[in-house]
């Protein structure tokens, strides 16, 4: 059984579509992430599967519950880290926690609230007041407050906007020893590099729809290509005819070249040398999401 399946879902606010026919299956266990810029409806489609928005068209359903039909039992199943920060001000973490055990009709959960609190690092806040906590102190308790019912699938929409470097590793270890106890989790981020190094299937959206559903490795596959920065001194007015069609970007002296291979590298270097010109300096980098990313939504034609 998926732990997510969302079947030919559309999404219309008045005449505009937020979501467009998006059919997507997530196994059980996966570390999945929802990429696409702002806009491209990432969070309508988290709202339509924890119930805060009803999809126009289509059907989903979570560890087997449709979310419209059987709302309660797909609810339960799903802990959901909203983007923004929702809290009530007079009440401290702790009685944040118990509120939202109540929700799910949990009466004695203060072992496993003690267990997420010390897990989070908010066990000494677990006395403060929410509104008197720093935004990141804030984040972790949206955290928290995702997973108070156990649910077997959790939903983190943008979890590290705003977040220094510490918590988010923190929170990235967390959120991995999840996934290794069996946990599913569907991530949406603008910060590629954490998609790149979390998560294992990848679905981008561009305008309501999706435009690619791939596992990571083979989509980083795709462009299997190199790409090379040289800095040329002196730079040249006009590049040996055989660099031209390789230039993906040239910036003052820097040059940066697209390369099937880094043998290739050695053809360039000649082109260079017969005409005079010295490398000064010399940068490489495999293919990344973000390049994939950006080709992506900027393709034609989707
Ligand atoms: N309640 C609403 N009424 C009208 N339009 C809406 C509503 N909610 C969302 N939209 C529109 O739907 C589109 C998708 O928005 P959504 O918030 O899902 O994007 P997103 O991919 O999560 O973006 P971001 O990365 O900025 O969070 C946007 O154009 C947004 O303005």
């Amino acid at each position: 059984m998926p732990a997510i399946e969302i079947q030919s879902v559309s999404k219309t606010y008045g005449k505009f579509t937020a979501l467009d026919d998006v059919s997507l299956t997530i196994g059980e266990g996966e570390f999945f992430a929802l990429l696409g810029p702002n806009g491209a409806g990432k969070t309508t489609l988290i709202s339509c599967l924890s119930g805060i928005a009803r999809p126009t068209r289509g059907t989903i359903s979570v560890m087997g519950h449709d979310v419209v039909r059987d709302y309660r039992k797909a609810r339960r199943a799903l802990g959901v880290v909203p983007q923004e920060l929702v809290f009530d001000p007079f009440f401290n973490v702790r009685e944040t926690l118990v509120f939202q055990s109540g929700y799910f009709g949990l009466k004695h959960n203060d072992a496993w609230i003690d267990e997420i609190l010390d897990k989070l690092g908010l066990t000494d806040k677990a006395d403060a007041n929410m509104r008197a906590l720093s935004g990141g102190m804030k984040r972790r308790v949206m955290v928290a407050q995702a997973l108070v019912h156990r649910p077997p699938v959790i939903v983190l929409d943008e979890p590290t906007a705003g977040v220094d470097v510490e918590l988010r590793q923190s929170l990235w270890a967390f959120v991995q020893s999840l996934n290794s106890a069996g946990h599913t989790i569907v991530l949406t981020t603008h910060y590629l590099e954490e998609a790149q190094e979390l998560c294992g299937r990848i679905a981008m959206l561009k305008a309501g729809r999706i435009i690619a559903l791939e596992d990571k490795d083979r989509l980083l596959a795709r462009e299997d290509e190199r790409r090379v920065t040289l800095r040329l001194l002196p730079a040249p007015e006009r590049l040996p005819d055989m660099l031209r069609p390789l230039v993906v970007t040239r910036e003052n002296d820097d040059v940066t070249l697209r390369l099937p291979d880094y043998a290739s590298l050695e053809q360039v270097l000649a082109a260079l040398r017969i005409e005079g010109i010295k490398v000064q300096g010399l940068f490489s980098r495999e293919t990344d999401l973000e390049d994939i990313f950006v080709k992506m939504m900027h393709a034609q034609g989707v």
